[in-house]
């Protein structure tokens, strides 16, 4: 039986990924397992910004985002991280199509509550998961840049653990593989936790065991699982076998549930 994941790879962990990463990739894809990747790239945009002697601002983990920003995140994501994505998958054999959410309209955007004070930053109203069906029905792997827009065609800036929450929740996948650069959620002596619930992580976050860009994804992994969302895992794409692992067999990383 045909199996969907949506896979979020973060910006931490994508230069580090081995080609072997890709080729479990193409045999799951080969047994009919279809991912749909959603990619970060946080720190290859700061570098750039760098380079342009325009600093990085965050707030709440959140990239303070003017216009001038928004130009350099939408060069950076939709341009050299999401074309290097897709390069590596087809050079492990599988197809592959690069997407920014503006493309079709595909990640339709608000901006967040806070906008008078971070910019055009937004959050997801809507996910076009006809677009994404039909490019997975083609046989590609859809690779998805978090970029979004409104109505008016004004673009934003989205976090990716965000983006591929939200992605996740309207195709209805089993599940959301978040590859990250660290094994799993530790706890305070640093051991992988096997499984969390969605009330031991807000007591996590509370303590501060759960802090910085850990948060971003369990708050999206909060709000993605419900419906047919039945699991979010987070691993480290440094394990071989990571993918097949996560999804045919489990035991890797630590796997958030419902209850
Ligand atoms: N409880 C925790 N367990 C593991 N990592 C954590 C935890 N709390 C915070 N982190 C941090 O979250 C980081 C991953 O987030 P981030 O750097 O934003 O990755 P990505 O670029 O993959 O989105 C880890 O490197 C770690 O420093
Ligand atoms: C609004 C916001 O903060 N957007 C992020 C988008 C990229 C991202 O989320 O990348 P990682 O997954 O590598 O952190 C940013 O500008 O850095």
């Amino acid at each position: 039986m045909e199996q969907r994941f949506v896979m979020k790879c973060g910006g931490s962990t994508l230069a580090a990924l081995p080609a072997s990463f890709f080729e479990d990739l193409r045999d799951l894809q080969e047994r009919g397992v279809k991912a749909v990747i959603v990619h970060g790239g946080g720190p290859a945009i700061s570098e750039t910004l760098g380079k342009l002697g325009i600093a990085s601002e965050f707030v709440n983990g959140l990239r303070k985002t003017s216009d001038e920003v928004l130009d350099v995140v939408e060069m950076v994501l939709a341009g050299r991280i999401n074309k290097e994505i897709v390069r590596r998958i087809q050079q492990s054999g599988a197809k592959s199509l690069g997407l920014s959410g503006v493309d079709g309209e595909l990640i339709k955007a608000q901006p967040v509550a806070n906008a008078d004070e971070i910019g055009f930053v937004g959050d997801v109203t809507d996910v076009n998961a006809k677009i994404v069906e039909g490019v997975m029905g083609m046989g590609y792997i859809p690779v998805i840049a978090p970029i979004g827009i409104d109505a008016a065609g004004q673009r934003y800036n989205i976090n990716a653990d965000t983006a591929a929450g939200a992605v996740a929740s309207h195709l209805g996948v089993e599940r959301m593989i978040v590859v990250t650069d660290v094994p799993g959620i530790m706890n305070g002596q640093k051991q992988v936790l096997p499984t969390v619930t969605v009330e031991e992580i807000e007591a996590m976050i509370a303590s501060g065991e759960i802090y910085g860009g850990m948060i971003p994804k369990v708050r999206a992994a909060i709000a993605c699982i419900h419906g047919q969302v039945k699991e979010v895992v987070i691993v480290n794409g440094d394990v071989p076998g990571v993918l097949s692992k996560a999804v045919l067999e489990g035991g890797i990383g630590t796997r958030i549930v419902q209850a």
